[in-house]
């Protein structure tokens, strides 16, 4: 693909929002799910990106809507079935994103055997960060993320605990469809989700690296 625009700006893009499910244990547990044999993924549309200075919009139909701080891996040259050991290649860099998530209709939609897109995929589902080029993080398995709602520790956990690595999950994914430069994987959610409010402000971010802040609107 043509590329003009600034893979810093990857939101800009219009690529796949690629999203892992389930990949750190004690978040998969505190959902009652089973550990997956192998990773699940979903994808948000990529009108779901919002960042800073605007707000988190709680879809009409959710009533129970949680935050999930997650690192997401920037894809910069695509990959189609690569191995495990050249996956890295691939990889443009990292930014920290909010899996946004419509709790209570992924609840029905669980029930119901159906996707989780109503849940997952709504405007505003994905706030994200700056971009912050692979070689400013030497280790992705060694980061801590963390988020706070409104001053209070809610999610704070370490990128090693990931139950499939980040080679692990492009490679696999990319055995599924390709992945284009501008492309987004978000890698998983740590244990400690919760619900927020109208006005409430969530503060998250990669210990040593960066924050980002936003306000879920009323
Ligand atoms: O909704 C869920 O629990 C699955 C998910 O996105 C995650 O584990 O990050
Ligand atoms: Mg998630």
């Amino acid at each position: 693909m043509a590329t003009s625009k600034p893979l810093s700006r990857f939101w800009e893009w219009g690529r796949n929002i690629v999203c892992v499910g389930r990949n750190y244990a004690e978040h998969a547990k505190e959902m009652g799910s089973a550990l997956p044999a192998e990773p699940l993924f979903f994808l948000k549309p990529s009108s779901a990106y919002v960042r800073e200075g605007s707000p988190i919009v709680r879809p009409y139909y959710c009533r129970n809507l949680h935050h999930e701080v997650e690192l997401g891996v920037v894809i910069g040259k695509r990959a189609r079935a690569v191995p495990q050991d050249a996956a890295m290649e691939h990889v443009a860099g990292y930014a920290l994103c909010l899996d946004m998530t419509a709790r209570d209709t992924q609840e029905e939609c669980k029930k119901k055997g159906l996707p989780w897109t109503l849940a997952k995929g709504f405007g505003s589902s994905c706030p994200v960060s700056d971009f912050v080029p692979k070689e400013k993080i030497p280790d992705p398995h060694k980061l801590q993320i963390w988020l706070k709602v409104n001053g209070k520790l809610r999610q704070e956990g370490d990128t090693s605990s990931m139950i499939f690595s980040i080679p692990y999950l492009i490679s696999y994914i990319s055995q599924i469809f390709t992945l284009e430069e501008g492309d987004l994987i978000l890698t998983g959610s740590p244990k400690g989700v919760g619900s927020v409010e109208a006005n409430d402000e969530i503060e998250a971010g990669i210990r040593d690296v960066l924050s980002m802040k936003f306000k879920v609107a009323q």
